[in-house]
């Protein structure tokens, strides 16, 4: 059966379907999905446009109910939801199922705050004069999204869109429309009134492209690569629409000569290596003081040998496949790329052959890198990570900071004095302590600086900043 797309209530087949195919076994078909068109895409955002008046001025406890029913599903859901997030990105099992309790938690929160909106009522300036500062629902807004955290990433910009009172045109990536399909579907049974939340599968090229030259779009909340990015940023200027941008990392891992060695090597191979790399929190410059740097390189080397590389279902496995060839060639060029440049491939980065044809490829880790290298400068999103020899801390922290990215980055340390210092200047939005740079809580804020993001932050009670348009009334008494 072919899956529909949602628009104005109605689930619609259109003319054409596309295959969404399971990384671990390229024979193995996860679903039929209908593919959408420039047109229907049109169509979502007038239906979309069209629901805002009512769903801006409905109850919180309408909203409140909505949301917290959807936590319940997904929540009672998370093994079957869990399993097909795997089956069609990839990631293992455990993560998979972990993704989707993050977004049953996400659901959770939203559904709580719409219980907390709140303004602020201040004298003004002037006598005899009262003022109030509210915050308004924004209109639509485009949710564009990347494929390698399927249900997370959709969860944490479509709660707090429908919580704060804006409807929604949402564009899943075309590569894993399962996990969308199946949260747009328990939304829709949850309650939410036609229009409101309205899906679009398809490509980007089209539906995406689409969606940023419509001017009855009043806000896009965008994660992906830094090119669509900046198309995105482009068109929404054009249109003096209101962006957010979660886009690369390159995040840098540093360990020092006092790090706790076992702490140190798990951090870094979570960082590096879990989900398969594919996280924008993703550390793939561990940046290693000298004193540590053999016994660390050491270690990791033992550490990835035992790592289980295998079907991302299969019971385990700790590393599933890349998500699909096109990513696995860019994975692979760079491990070229890294030894043409001079750094000597430690280990790893062979592809591998499993029972079943996928995607596999050995997580990889260069030794006697440079942060000037290639390989230390761009966002590769996979399982290649490069050791970087420093002389102490200073130098380790200039090195982390010259990127051109700035979301995440994390410090193995047993010095307060250090890990204080690193907390205060360290260039990225998100920094963690003795903790790989990836794995995120979902009630705090999320996002970065410099190249990695635009835009207020995401999730949490700080996602109202973007969600929400701010509104000053002034009262004569
Ligand atoms: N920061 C992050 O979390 C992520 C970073 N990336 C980086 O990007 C690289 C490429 O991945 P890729 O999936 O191609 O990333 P994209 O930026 O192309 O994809 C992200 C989303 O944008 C959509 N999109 C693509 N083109 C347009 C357009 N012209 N207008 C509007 N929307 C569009 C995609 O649709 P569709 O895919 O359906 O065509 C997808 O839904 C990765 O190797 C990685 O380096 C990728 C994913 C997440
Ligand atoms: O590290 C995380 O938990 C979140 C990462 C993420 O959002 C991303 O890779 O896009």
């Amino acid at each position: 059966m072919v899956q529909k797309n949602l628009i104005d209530g109605e689930w619609i087949a259109g003319s054409e379907a596309f295959r969404n195919i399971n990384p671990s076994d390229t024979n193995d078909v996860v679903g039929e999905y209908a593919r959408a068109s420039a047109e229907d895409a049109r169509a979502a955002i007038a239906a979309a446009k069209a629901a805002f008046p009512a769903w801006s001025r409905s109850g919180i406890l309408e909203r409140h109910a909505i949301l917290r029913k959807t936590a319940d599903e997904i929540l009672a859901r998370k093994d079957e939801l869990g399993k097909l997030l795997s089956r069609e990105e990839g990631k293992t099992l455990a993560e998979g199922i972990g993704e989707t309790v993050r977004a049953g938690q996400i659901f959770d929160f939203f559904a709580g705050e719409c219980l907390r909106l709140a303004g602020e009522v201040l004298p003004s300036a002037r006598p005899n004069i009262g003022v109030e500062i509210t915050r308004e629902p924004i209109g639509v807004v485009g949710i564009i999204t990347p494929w390698n955290f399927p249900i997370a990433i959709p969860a944490w910009k479509i709660a707090p869109a429908l919580c704060y009172g804006n409807t929604v045109v949402f564009k899943p990536a075309e590569l894993v429309p399962g996990s969308s399909w199946a949260i747009v579907d328990i939304l829709h049974r949850a309650g939410l009134p036609k229009g409101v939340l309205n899906l679009v599968m398809g490509k980007g090229s089209v539906v995406g492209q689409a969606m940023l030259d419509s001017p009855d779009i009043h806000a896009i909340t965008f994660t992906g690569s830094t090119g669509t990015g900046k198309r995105v940023a482009l068109a929404s200027v054009e249109h003096n629409r209101k962006y957010q941008l979660e886009m690369g990392g390159k995040n840098p891992f540093v360990v020092l000569d006092d790090a706790d060695l076992a702490v140190a090597v798990e951090a870094a191979v979570n960082s590096a290596f879990f989900s398969t790399g594919q996280r924008c929190t993703a550390s793939s410059r561990l940046i290693v003081t000298e004193g540590i740097h053999d016994r660390f390189v050491g270690a990791m080397g033992e550490r990835m040998k035992g790592l289980v590389i295998d079907d991302a279902l299969k019971a385990g496995t700790q590393i599933g496949p890349v998500v699909d060839e096109s990513q696995l060639n860019q994975d692979t060029d760079y491990i070229a790329i890294g030894r043409q440049e001079g750094a000597k491939l430690a280990f790893g980065g062979e592809l591998l052959k499993r029972d079943t044809p996928g995607f596999y490829l050995q997580p990889a880790l260069f030794t006697e890198a440079t942060n000037a290298m290639r390989i230390s400068r761009e966002e590769i999103f996979g399982p290649v990570a490069s050791v970087i020899r420093v002389k102490d801390y200073d130098e380790a922290l200039t090195v982390a900071n010259d990127t051109p990215f700035g979301l995440s980055s994390g410090i193995a340390t047993t010095s307060l004095k250090h890990a204080t210092h690193f907390k205060r200047n360290a260039d990225a939005g998100m920094v963690m302590v003795n903790l790989p740079t990836a794995g995120v809580d979902f009630h705090v804020p999320f996002g970065g600086r410099k190249g990695s993001s635009h835009g207020s932050r995401e999730q949490g009670r700080y996602a109202a900043e973007f969600y929400t348009t701010v509104k000053t009334a002034y009262t004569l008494a």
